[in-house]
């Protein structure tokens, strides 16, 4: 019989894995970037279980040992180990969910790892155990003094974050172990495996089928470095505040006073205080019947909004619908009331104002213009899609489980496809309310592109869809097919939108 004290642990048929990142992580320095390259050496299949052989010395002191013995495979281990700077002990630093660590269930996190292969480890440094590991062929015995286990695994819900920044764990010098980390795009979508430690998260892509999850930033520890950049970028955004787009959008038929009444203020744009890191979100699908989301186009100033609007609602009148805007300035004769705009006094527009029941508004001439968050209610219950464009502070104040605003953002193509594309295009300058359509200048396209830039840093995290809106034809059809997958298909939406 074994002695009491030692629990022999076989490695059992499916877990004969061995990784290759096993990492010493000391603080932020320590890391451990050569690794072995082990392949199979056993078959896979079908062999016994063999039990480890026993240490002839075996250490009274050790109150409980364990015996490890995983055979090497391809695939990494998938944990990382440090050196205790108060004990000097090697400490198994973390378990990668989903890894063959975590799947043999034999090694956890805290685990203070003794021997490898019968060579003692309490004067090796990280590197060293590497080699030792790197230079072991087949089975591998570990012989270790597992942590104190007062934590018994819970099955969490599961918890996806779609990503608001774009993230490269090969330039991150703060990761603790650059090889475990996960990168990722702004808009990918996350399934979180553990949050366990609070600068350091685990997760994998969602829908990816190696199970292995990877390091990620904590949101905590990302929005603290993030508002460590913040200063530096907050400054050129003011050179640039021509370009954001002033009107939004009454109808078309009063074009000549719909430019630029509208001057944004200042806070309302650099609304900076939301650090973008990652956001919940969970599988959403329209139910026949149920309200269509709100579809909220961005862009800058001459992008091609209108047109696309246009097109859609031509397309489908009975499908789309448009906003009808509210103003103060009296009705002209052709005009009537609901049809160009709701037509109401200045004290009831003054009172809407402060009721917040506006989505935007601003003054031209003397005279409130401004569009109702009642108006987008209006054309979503007749169960129409209700297409909107704003300027992009706005999105947030539309972002609810009611509207749920699909927010698409209309970019421009590269300056010589605007010339190439816009050449006989007419575009009625936002800055002057003097004229009338006048083709696009190089300055127009250069604001354009820059004022998209603008956006896009400061919004693009916000935005859904983007659309180059280069060849109009191409362009209308993308935005068609992104409309009819939101429509009809299952996608990603915030969490709270799907309580409701
Ligand atoms: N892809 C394209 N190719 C060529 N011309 C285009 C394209 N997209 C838009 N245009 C033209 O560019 C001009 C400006 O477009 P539109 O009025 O739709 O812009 P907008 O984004 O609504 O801008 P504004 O804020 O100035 O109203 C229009 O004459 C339109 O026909």
């Amino acid at each position: 019989a074994l002695p009491s004290q030692l629990q022999p642990h076989v490695s059992r048929p499916e877990d004969n894995t061995f990784l290759q990142d096993m990492f010493g992580e000391r603080g932020l320095h320590s890391l451990v970037k050569s690794l072995l390259s082990v392949h199979d050496t056993v078959a896979q299949k079908r062999y016994d279980p063999e039990l480890p052989p026993l240490p002839e010395v075996i250490d009274d002191e050790e109150n409980s040992v364990k015996i490890i013995r995983l055979v090497k495979n391809k695939e990494p281990l998938g944990a990382t180990i440090r050196r205790d700077d108060n004990t000097g002990a090697i400490i198994v630093a973390r378990i990668m969910k989903g890894g063959a660590a975590d799947r043999s269930g034999l090694i956890n996190a805290g685990d203070e790892l003794i021997e490898v292969n019968g060579i003692p480890l309490d004067d090796k440094k990280p590197e060293e155990i590497i080699r030792i590991l790197a230079q072991s062929q087949g089975a591998i015995t570990f012989k270790v003094v597992p942590a104190g286990r007062d934590d018994v695994p819970l099955r969490e819900p599961k918890v996806f974050l779609r990503a608001l920044f774009d993230y490269d764990p090969s330039k991150d010098n703060a990761i603790p172990c650059k090889e475990a980390g996960l990168g990722f795009k702004k808009g990918s979508i996350l399934q979180i495996m553990s949050q366990g430690d609070a600068t350091w998260w685990q997760a994998k892509h969602e829908g990816d089928a190696n199970p292995r999850a990877g390091l990620i930033p904590s949101k905590q520890f990302q929005e603290r470095r993030f508002a460590l950049r913040q200063p530096a970028v907050t400054q050129p955004l003011q050179r640039t505040l021509t370009g954001f787009r002033r009107s939004f959008r009454l109808s078309r038929r009063d074009r000549k006073t719909n430019k630029s009444m509208y001057e944004s203020k200042k806070s309302q744009i650099y609304d900076m205080a939301d650090v973008p890191t990652y956001e919940e979100v969970a599988p959403y699908c329209r139910q026949r019947g149920a309200k269509h989301r709100l579809v909220v186009l961005v862009g800058p100033t001459g992008v091609g909004l209108d047109e696309l609007k246009k097109k859609l609602l031509i397309s489908d009148p009975q499908h789309f619908g448009f906003t009808i805007p509210h103003t103060t300035r009296p009705k002209r004769n052709q005009e009537s009331d609901g049809v160009e705009y709701h037509f109401i006094s200045k004290h009831l527009f003054e009172t809407d104002i402060h009721n917040n029941k506006l989505v935007e508004y601003g003054v031209y001439n003397g005279n409130y213009y401004g569009t109702s968050l009642d108006s987008v209610r209006s054309v979503l219950s007749k169960n129409k899609v209700c297409l909107m464009d704003v300027q992009p502070h706005t999105i947030k104040l539309l972002r609810t489980a009611e509207f749920k605003p699909f927010v698409v953002f209309v970019k421009p193509p590269p300056i010589e496809r605007l010339r190439e594309t816009r050449k006989n295009a007419k575009f009625l300058p936002g800055k002057d309310d003097k004229g009338s359509a006048r083709p696009f200048t190089e300055e127009d396209f250069k604001e354009m592109l820059n004022s998209a830039e603008v956006m896009e840093s400061h919004y693009g995290h916000l935005f859904e869809k983007v659309i180059v809106n280069d060849d109009l034809t191409t362009a209308f059809k993308e935005l068609q097919l992104a409309l009819k997958q939101v429509e009809t298909e299952t996608h990603w939406v915030p969490v709270s939108w799907t309580h409701s």
